[in-house]
């Protein structure tokens, strides 16, 4: 506290620190400067710099106590809950002491950790696994407790330069916001002079896009269950206010089960339609009909399988490009007409076209004719002969690839499950069922999901220890003062000190009533997917902190 405020006032432009200096009243002793007796107007006086530094100054300390405020409110209720769960759980005296005392060393070590200033340095950085127009993803290791993550990293003038800088901290804000099965996890996010760094659970069952390009399609079961999966992720993002607008099938990451989690918020890269003429829009005026605009994104005729290969020839060149592919990319939102969470429905749309016929509804070979076909879809859109769609799977394309008024979504993520196409469908456990696909994975490592990057030359870890408290803030990291979290799930079971005593412990758990206390009324699946021991640490939320012999299912929060 006592830091911040002096950095604050350090950050204090010197005019401004004076104009804070209580007005001497007359007669009141003490000579003093006499430029104090002379009002000054503050805002001539400082530069824009100035402004600036004092605005971020101001957020960071805001930030500082409202993370301070959360951060006890949540202990709180981390300790409560346990605390109801154990009064009605049939648990011996010393398990409830013994869980107790548990969340207590983990609530330590945690705020041990909030003191330490994590940088990339406590990472080994292994495998690219991921290559995106602001950084790279890659698979790490933390040095200290050897747990593997995902890390992305982001170059700061490279999201200055492109306008990205508040969509960089929507994504931070919704990693650390949203805690759902269906979204990646976010362990923690730090900066240092160059970069932005986010510390997520790496998921080696690869991309939707690896997958579809390795499978050609899908069958109408297998994306049942992953289209299933994607309605639940954003779903649950609708939820917390947010919209994706850019969900593709890079953007869908499949867990070593094969289930699916939703990714890269933020980044979105809507292909910049400027470059478009007005005219080549006109037939949104005018509903009927082709244009002569049309007459140039026509693809010479092709079968369905040649338009497949034609399409994963340039996927990859696609994904990789600066701008990315507009091929998911609602209407609406390429016109800039103004959108809603009904944009994320059409995406969802464009994707299950591609897992049944095998390439995007509106895909062509220029991204510009691709957009063109979006805004035209009318006369676009199409289903091959060939690709044998059943009815329902046409039905509820179309119902989600078309005007906004009309789109399945608008009033909610329920219609869109009471479709036909999903009947079968178990909402409330599929996140607990077998996935349609079991990746291979063979040990916590491995890549052979991902495509292999080549590396470029070697840049030199930037140290992150240049954090507020050492240095000036440079204009850059003024853009990204708050960017910095930690998770509690963060924290590591084995770090806790005790924990391999009380492991060691013959507590005897009565473990259906304890399994009981944190998955309701149902005693199920003794054999838990999700808290396999190979799981990055805190998986499941705070219930990670049970040792192993009370382990249990973590609750699914978003698709009950
Ligand atoms: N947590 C993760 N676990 C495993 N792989 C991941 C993870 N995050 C990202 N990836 C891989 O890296 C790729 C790029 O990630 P992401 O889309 O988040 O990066 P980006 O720089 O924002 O890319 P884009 O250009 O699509 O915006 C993904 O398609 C996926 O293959």
């Amino acid at each position: 506290m006592d830091s911040a405020r002096s950095w604050f006032h350090k950050f204090q432009p010197r005019d401004k620190m004076r104009s804070t200096t209580r007005r001497k009243e007359p007669g009141e002793g003490g000579g003093g400067d006499s430029r104090d007796d002379f009002p000054r107007d503050d805002d001539e006086a400082l530069s824009n710099t100035t402004k600036q530094k004092v605005a971020a100054a101001k957020q960071y300390i805001e930030n500082h106590y409202k993370e301070q405020m959360k951060n006890l409110q949540e202990r709180k209720e981390r300790r409560n809950l346990l605390e109801r769960k154990l009064a009605d759980a049939d648990v011996s005296e010393e398990d409830q002491n013994n869980l107790l005392k548990f969340l207590e060393q983990k609530e330590t070590e945690y705020m041990r950790l909030q003191r330490h200033k994590m940088g990339v340095e406590d990472f080994e950085l292994l495998t690219m696994i991921g290559k995106g127009a602001f950084g790279e993803v890659r698979v790490c290791r933390e040095k200290t407790t050897g747990h593997v993550f995902a890390m992305k990293k982001l170059k700061k003038s490279e999201m200055l330069r492109r306008g990205q800088v508040e969509h960089v901290k929507a994504e931070r804000n919704l990693l650390a916001e949203v805690d759902s099965n269906c979204i990646v996890k976010l362990y923690c996010s730090f900066q240092d002079e160059e970069f932005l760094y986010l510390i997520m659970e790496y998921l080696p069952g690869g991309d939707m896009m690896t997958l579809l390009m390795r499978k050609d399609t899908l069958t109408e079961y297998e994306a049942q269950f992953y289209v299933a999966e994607t309605v639940l992720a954003i779903e649950s993002i609708h939820r917390h206010n947010y919209i994706h607008r850019d969900i593709k099938p890079d953007n869908l990451l499949l867990d070593r089960h094969g289930h699916l989690r939703l990714s890269d918020f933020g980044l979105c890269k809507p292909l910049d339609c400027s470059t478009i003429q007005e005219g080549d829009f006109s037939v949104v005026n005018n509903p009927n009909g082709a244009t002569q605009n049309e007459d140039r994104s026509a693809a010479p005729k092709r079968t369905q399988q040649e338009q497949l290969q034609h399409w994963q020839k340039n996927r990859r060149t696609l994904a990789y490009s600066t701008v990315g592919t507009p091929d998911y990319i609602a209407p609406e939102v390429l016109l800039k007409k103004g959108y809603g969470m009904e944009c994320d429905w059409w995406s969802l749309g464009a994707i299950m076209y591609e897992m049944l016929v095998g390439y995007p509804p509106f895909y062509s070979d220029d991204p510009m004719s691709t957009c063109r076909k979006i805004v035209n879809w009318k006369t676009h859109l199409k289903f091959p002969e060939e690709a044998k769609l059943s009815p329902e799977a046409k039905d509820l394309i179309s119902k989600l690839l078309c005007n906004v008024n009309q789109r399945l979504g608008t009033n909610g993520a329920d219609e869109i499950k009471e479709h036909p196409f999903f009947n079968g469908v178990d909402w409330n456990n599929i996140y607990h069922m077998e996935a349609a696909f079991t990746p291979e994975v063979n040990d916590e490592l491995d890549t052979q999901n991902f495509e292999k990057f080549e590396e470029s030359e070697h840049h030199p870890q930037t140290s992150s220890k240049t954090g507020p408290w050492r240095k000036m803030l440079s204009s850059k990291d003024l853009n990204f003062v708050g960017y910095t979290y930690k998770n509690f799930e963060i924290v590591n079971d084995y770090q806790v000190p005790g924990m391999a005593e009380l492991k060691k412990k013959d507590t005897k758990p009565k473990r259906p009533s304890v399994k009981s206390l944190f998955e309701g009324e149902s005693e199920t699946s003794e054999s838990s997917e999700t808290t396999t021991s190979d799981q990055p640490p805190g998986q499941g939320s705070f219930l990670n902190m049970l040792p192993p012999e009370l382990e249990v299912t973590p609750k699914q929060h978003d698709a009950v």
